[in-house]
């Protein structure tokens, strides 16, 4: 059932983690020479298998050895970063429905003790490019998901980097060092949150903050970190399809905690003020997600307690995504803190996830806009309205306005104009009587116009019954026009032509 060398066989169970909001994994450092007798990893790469103290104290090398089992989401051991980035990070704004760009928030952590490897998993940017950690890949990946995503989604990131170190809050996107609170009731009051453009220009100013954190030079590997960093990703996708007016809004946190240690060990450079410090975030994390498994009063007090729980409290509940890296040191020396990282880890991970929260709210100002030109729709109907309907009411035209109309007419029958110009229904009423007039006195139309008799006997009939039929077929077109235009805006001048 074990297998030696914490070697992990089965891949495909990387897969799986898609399933579920809160996850698990653990990290485990590349040694040496690690302690094959301390742990055990199942096949399938789920389960972890720690030697129990008391037993390793009783007898190291007993024949019937007793382990603490602890059951996760995956086990990275000898696992290169992009895969490590894959199974962890990558759905958080990849994902269709639930993930950051949809509104649903998100949490990253990676703990555990001091010289694991946090540093190198989270951020990996003291190490060349193929060693990058899981921020600059998560940068990359959501600015190609920006510019795949242009043509139905204006989606903006603004960035914030915070150190913590025991009351402390430094802000690291700012040369100057910024010693503030975290104010409860509007959580990034104090905090600078810059808007990033571009995957470089995000990624300059995370290496920038980088180089601004507190550290301990004098170890094995280049630094040691004393605080407990947060980047946060400020997302907003905003729709730019109008029938779906809305704007997604969600954080990503990347938390690196602070090393965990006890004092004196061989593996540990920090100073016990420090360790204390890291050490109590921890206990703190711990205590939360003792509550949150079954909320209760206290979970305010422990929020209040710790910056790092207040910075995180939105965001920090099982409907948000959460992904846990604890990072461990398979070494007998190392074994106590290891199972300590342990317990955390199998406290979380018996979370109850329910499902996730979107934060999604209407977009006003697409709304504004929509309104906007339903409002000048309405006005345009409304003045068609009013051409149409209400001059209708109104029929009593002038002498002068009656004889222009006759005379177009009798232009138009005559041929001098191609076509009749109508404003209003009242209009083509007096052009309906008016030319009913020319057709009962056809004689006397003959002879005030001049038309030759043999002619006009022939054609004058036959030009007005034309023309009635047109107009005829004019006033049910004007009527059609009426009822359609209820509907459809248009001209407030309609040209008919008969
Ligand atoms: N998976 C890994 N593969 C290869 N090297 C690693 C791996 N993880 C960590 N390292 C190396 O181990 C050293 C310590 O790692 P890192 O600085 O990430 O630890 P840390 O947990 O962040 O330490 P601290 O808490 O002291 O800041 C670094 O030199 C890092 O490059």
């Amino acid at each position: 059932m074990h297998q030696t060398n914490f070697s992990m066989s089965i891949d495909e169970s990387i897969d799986e983690v898609y399933n579920s909001n809160v996850k698990v994994f653990v990290r485990i450092l590349p040694l040496e020479k690690p302690c094959d007798s301390c742990a055990k990893i199942s096949t399938d790469g789920k389960t972890i298998y720690l030697r129990c103290l008391q037993d390793m104290q009783r007898d190291e090398q007993s024949k019937h050895p007793i382990y603490w089992t602890f059951h996760i989401d995956g086990i990275f051991h000898e696992m290169s970063q992009d895969k490590v980035y894959c199974a962890t990070a990558k759905d958080l704004v990849e994902k269709n429905n639930l993930r950051a760009l949809n509104g649903v928030n998100c949490v990253l952590i990676g703990y555990g003790q001091t010289g694991s490897g946090k540093s190198f998993t989270i951020g990996g940017l003291r190490n060349n490019w193929e060693h990058r950690g899981i921020v600059p890949r998560l940068l990359s990946d959501m600015f190609v998901e920006k510019a795949n995503r242009r043509k139905i989604s204006d989606i903006r990131y603004c960035l914030s980097f915070i150190e913590l170190r025991g009351k402390n809050v430094v802000d690291l996107l700012t040369q100057k060092r910024r010693i503030f609170n975290i104010n409860e009731r509007s959580i990034f009051k104090n905090v600078i949150i810059i808007d990033v453009e571009n995957e470089e220009e995000t990624l300059k100013h995370v290496r920038e903050g980088e180089g601004r954190r507190s550290i301990v030079r004098s170890t094995t590997y280049p630094v040691s970190h004393l605080g407990a960093t947060v980047i946060t990703i400020h997302v907003s996708n905003a729709s730019l399809i109008k029938s779906q007016a809305i704007v997604a809004t969600a954080k990503i946190h990347i938390v690196e905690m602070a090393g965990t240690g006890t004092v004196g060990k061989s593996s540990c450079w920090k100073t016990a003020v420090d360790l204390g410090m890291a050490n109590l975030m921890k206990i703190q994390l711990e205590q939360y997600f003792l509550y949150l498994r079954k909320p209760s009063v206290c979970t305010y007090s422990v929020i209040r307690s710790s910056n790092l729980l207040k910075l995180l409290r939105d965001a920090f509940t099982v409907t948000s995504i959460i992904r846990f890296i604890s990072h461990v040191r398979i070494t007998r020396e190392d074994l106590e803190v290891t199972l300590s990282t342990m317990r955390l880890t199998a406290k979380i991970a018996k979370l109850k996830p329910i499902k996730t929260i979107r934060h999604i709210q209407p977009q006003t100002e697409l709304i504004v806009q929509q309104l906007q030109e339903q409002v000048n729709t309405l006005k345009k109907e409304l003045e068609l309205n009013d051409m149409f309907l209400h001059q209708e009411a109104l029929p009593n035209i002038s002498k002068a306005r009656f004889e222009q109309i006759s005379q177009d007419v009798i232009n138009f029958l005559q041929g001098f104009i191609s076509e009749l110009t109508l404003f209003n229904v009242t209009q083509a009423r007096i052009l309906v009587n008016v030319v009913k007039q020319l057709y009962d006195n056809l004689p006397q139309f003959a002879d005030s116009h001049k038309v030759d008799a043999k002619s006009s006997a022939m054609t004058l009939p036959w030009q007005c019954r034309c023309a009635w039929l047109s107009i005829k077929t004019l006033s049910v077109s004007i009527c059609f026009q009426m009822a359609t235009s209820l509907q459809r805006p248009s001209d407030r001048q309609i040209n008919y032509s008969t």
